[in-house]
C-alpha cells in the first residue's frame, strides 16, 4: 500500500474533495485500472472523527464527502462513473499537520501477468527503438544484430570457428551493422577516418572488460585502459624504448630464447619416428612466444620451452582470460556482474574473496620487486648493466615520475605478456602453415636463405641470423607481409566511439556515439587493393606490385592496428619473426603430417590456429 501526503480539504471541513488527478499522481496508478478496487483515506488520530455521508462522482472528479467520526479504519464502497467502479474507501484515524493522508489499495496487488506484460512491452519497445535507430537503421547486417548486442555474444559463444568478420562483409557489404550501435567497415578509406593521425577517439566499452584484476583492483594494461590522457602520457614516456633502434638492444634476449627453442625441438622431436617426431606447432610457438616475451620483459623465461608444458597453468589462464574478454566484451555491461563485479572486487580488497587475481600479476610484481632490490643493493650504476624492458620501465619511472609509478611499471610488464605472446606465436604458426601448404613458396624461400645468407654451420643449434640482414631478404619480407595480410592475428574490431557531433567515415556520415571499427580481415581481403586472388597466399604480389601500389597495400594493413594505439611492440615482434623464421628453416626440414588437411581456426580476440602438426628433421650440411 502506498501513502502520500495530499491536501484534500481543510481539516475542519466535513467534505473533502479528492480528484482523480491527485490520486493518480499520488499513487502512480490509474483509477481506471481494473485492479484498483479500494480507496484508503487516513486521517489524524486525535481529531474528532471523520464521518462520511455520501460521495459522488462528477466527470473525472470523485467527491468524497467525509465527516469526522472515531473509527480507526473505515472502508466504504465507491460508486463512480468509472467502469469498473471503485468499490471501497477506507478511512484511517491518523492525522498529521492538518493534512489528510490517503492511499489507494487494490484488490490484491497488480497481477504478476500485468507486470510481465509491461516488461515485455517495454523490452520490445526498446528493441525496436534500437532497430530503427536514427542514422544506423539504413545499414545492412544480421537481422538480430540490429536489435541487441546479445546476437554477437551468441555468435562468439556458439560459433567459435566463424571467420573474423570476413564472411559478414562478403554477405552484407562494406559497412555492416553488427550491433544496435556498432558499425564494422571494410572500406580501406575508413582506416584513416577512424584511426588516422590526430584522431584520438575514445575506445569502446569492449576494452575495460580486458583489464586484469589484482587484489580487488583493476590491473589495467595499455590495451584495456581507455583513459586517453593517461595513455598518451605513458606512451610518450616509453615510446623511445620500443623504436627500431632501441630494439637492437634486445636482440640478444631473442637469440637466447631461439637457442633454447632449437635445442628443445632437436632433443624432443627431430628425426624421431611416429608421433614422437611430430610437433603441435601452435602450442610450441606459444611456448616460444611466452618465453621470449618473459626474457624481453624481465630477463627470464617462464620455462615453457624447457618443461614442454604449461607452467603454473599460465596458458590455460590466459586462454580463459581471452575467451572471457572476447565473449563478455560483446556486451560489456555483463562484466559488472562477473569479473569486475564491484561487490566481488570489494570483497577481494577486504580479503574475503580470492580468485579474480590474474596469476601473472604476482609473478610480474615479484620480478619488479626483485629488480628494485637489486638496484638498491648495487646502486644507480646497475641500471646500465642490463637491457630488458623492465629496466626501461623502471628508468622511465625515474625520468617521468609524474606519469610512470610502480603501478605503471607493473601494468606495462603485464601488457607485454598479454599483448605480445599469443599474437606473435599465432603469426609464426600461420606463416609456417602457409609455407608448408605452398611447397613452391617454401622452396623459393629456402633458396633465398641459402643463397643470400652466409652459410650455416650444420652442427650449430644457435641463432646465427642477423636481423638487419634478414630484413633485406626480399622474398622473406614478401612472405611475412603476405602472412600478415592473410592472417592478421587479431580477430576483433578495434572499436572506437565516434565523437559527439558525428563524423564522416569512408564517405558516410555516422552519428556521434556510434561504436565503429575497421575489420582487418575484410580490408586485408580487399580485391581493389590486393588483387583478385586475395584468398590465395601469394607472396609474389608484394614483389610484382608497383611502388605506389605497395604503398597503398601497406597503408591498408591493420595487423598492428594504426594511429594512437598502434602496436607498441611491432619492432620487437618483427625482430623475433625475421630471426626465428630463417633460423628454423635453415635448421630443420619441416613437413605437415597431413598436407591435405586444413587447419582449424578458433576466433576470439585473436584468431588462433589449431591442428598444425609438423614433422621435423635436422638439415645436415
Ligand atoms: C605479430 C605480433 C603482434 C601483433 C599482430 C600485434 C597486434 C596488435 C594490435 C592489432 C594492436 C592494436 C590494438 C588497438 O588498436 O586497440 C596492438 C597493440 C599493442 N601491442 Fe601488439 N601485436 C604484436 C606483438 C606485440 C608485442 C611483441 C608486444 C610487446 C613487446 C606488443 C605490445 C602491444 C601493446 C603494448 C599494445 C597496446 C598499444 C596501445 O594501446 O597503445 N605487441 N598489438
Amino acid at each position: 500500500m502506498h501513502y502520500s501526503r495530499a491536501y484534500v480539504g481543510p481539516p475542519q471541513s466535513p467534505y473533502a474533495r479528492v480528484t482523480l488527478t491527485e490520486l493518480s499522481l499520488a499513487y502512480n496508478v490509474s483509477l481506471e485500472s481494473k485492479a484498483l478496487s479500494a480507496l484508503v483515506v487516513r486521517v489524524g488520530a486525535r481529531v474528532p472523527v471523520l464521518r462520511y455521508t455520501a460521495f459522488a462522482a462528477k466527470n473525472r472528479d470523485i467527491y468524497v464527502p467525509i465527516s469526522l467520526r472515531s473509527v480507526k479504519e473505515t472502508t466504504f464502497p465507491l460508486k463512480t462513473r468509472l467502469d469498473p467502479p471503485l468499490t471501497r474507501v477506507k478511512i484511517h484515524p491518523i492525522r498529521q499537520n492538518s493534512i489528510i493522508m490517503f492511499a489507494a489499495t487494490s484488490s490484491g496487488s497488480i497481477p504478476v501477468g500485468t507486470w510481465l506484460l509491461c516488461l515485455v512491452a517495454l523490452t520490445v519497445a526498446r528493441l525496436f527503438y534500437f532497430r530503427y535507430k536514427k542514422g544506423l537503421s539504413k545499414y545492412n547486417g544480421p537481422f538480430f544484430a540490429s536489435f541487441t548486442d546479445l546476437w554477437r555474444m551468441f555468435d562468439v559463444y556458439f560459433n567459435p570457428n566463424r571467420s573474423p568478420m570476413l564472411d559478414v562483409h562478403e554477405k552484407y557489404g562494406e559497412i555492416v551493422r553488427l550491433g544496435p550501435n556498432l558499425l564494422s567497415f571494410a572500406k580501406p578509406e575508413a582506416i584513416k577516418d577512424i584511426y588516422g593521425v590526430g584522431k584520438a577517439w575514445n575506445k569502446s566499452d569492449f576494452y575495460p572488460v580486458q583489464a586484469a584484476v589484482a587484489k580487488g583492483q583493476y590491473a589495467h594494461t595499455l590495451f584495456s585502459n581507455g583513459d586517453i590522457p593517461w595513455h598518451n602520457a605513458l606512451r610518450k614516456a616509453i615510446n623511445p624504448s620500443f623504436t627500431a633502434t632501441a630494439s637492437v638492444g634486445y636482440e640478444y634476449l631473442i637469440d637466447k630464447t631461439i637457442n633454447v627453442y632449437l635445442e628443445q625441438l632437436d632433443a624432443r622431436f627431430a628425426n624421431r619416428q611416429g608421433p614422437k617426431g611430430v610437433i603441435d606447432l601452435s602450442t610450441w610457438m606459444l611456448y616460444f612466444g611466452l618465453d621470449v616475451i618473459g626474457e624481453l620483459t624481465y630477463g627470464s623465461r617462464h620455462g615453457f620451452l624447457e618443461s614442454g608444458s604449461d607452467v603454473h597453468g599460465i596458458i590455460a589462464y590466459i586462454q580463459q582470460f581471452l575467451v572471457y574478454g572476447s565473449l563478455v566484451g560483446q556486451w560489456p555491461v555483463v562484466d559488472k556482474f562477473l569479473r569486475h563485479n564491484p561487490l566481488l572486487l570489494w570483497l577481494e580488497r577486504k580479503g574475503l574473496f580470492q580468485g579474480s587475481t590474474f596469476p601473472l600479476v604476482p609473478l610480474v610484481a615479484k620480478n619488479m620487486r626483485e629488480r628494485l632490490n637489486y638496484y638498491e643493493k648495487k646502486g644507480e650504476s646497475a641500471i646500465n648493466e642490463r637491457e630488458d624492458l623492465l629496466d626501461k620501465f623502471l628508468h622511465a619511472k625515474e625520468t617521468h615520475s609524474h606519469v610512470v609509478t610502480e603501478r605503471e611499471v607493473l601494468s606495462l610488464s603485464l601488457t607485454m605478456i598479454l599483448a605480445g605472446a599469443e599474437t606473435t606465436s599465432i603469426t609464426l604458426t600461420a606463416l609456417f602453415y602457409y609455407l608448408l601448404k605452398n611447397p613452391a613458396c617454401y622452396a623459393k624461400l629456402q633458396h633465398e636463405l641459402t643463397t643470400l645468407l652466409p652459410a650455416r654451420d650444420p652442427t650449430s643449434l644457435e641463432c646465427d641470423v642477423d636481423f638487419s640482414q634478414a630484413q633485406k631478404l626480399p622474398y622473406l619480407h614478401a612472405c611475412i607481409q603476405e602472412n600478415f595480410r592473410m592472417h592478421p592475428a587479431s580477430g576483433i574490431l578495434l572499436e572506437r566511439v565516434v565523437p559527439a557531433g558525428g563524423a564522416n567515415i569512408g564517405g558516410e556520415q555516422v552519428p556521434g556515439g556510434t561504436v565503429v571499427g575497421v575489420a582487418s580481415w575484410a580490408v586485408h581481403h580487399n580485391k581493389a587493393v590486393f588483387g583478385e586472388d586475395v584468398k590465395t597466399f601469394r607472396p609474389e604480389r608484394w614483389l610484382e606490385a608497383s611502388e605506389e601500389q605497395v604503398r597503398l597495400m601497406e597503408k591498408t594493413m591493420l595487423h598492428f592496428g594504426q594511429g594512437n594505439h598502434m602496436c607498441l611492440g611491432k619492432n620487437i615482434s618483427a625482430r623475433e619473426i625475421y630471426k626465428l623464421v630463417p633460423t628454423l628453416l635453415r635448421t630443420f626440414k619441416m613437413t605437415l603430417t597431413e598436407p591435405e588437411k586444413d587447419w582449424t581456426l578458433v576466433t576470439g580476440i585473436n584468431v588462433k590456429p589449431h591442428d598444425v602438426n609438423v614433422r621435423i628433421e635436422r638439415i645436415k650440411g
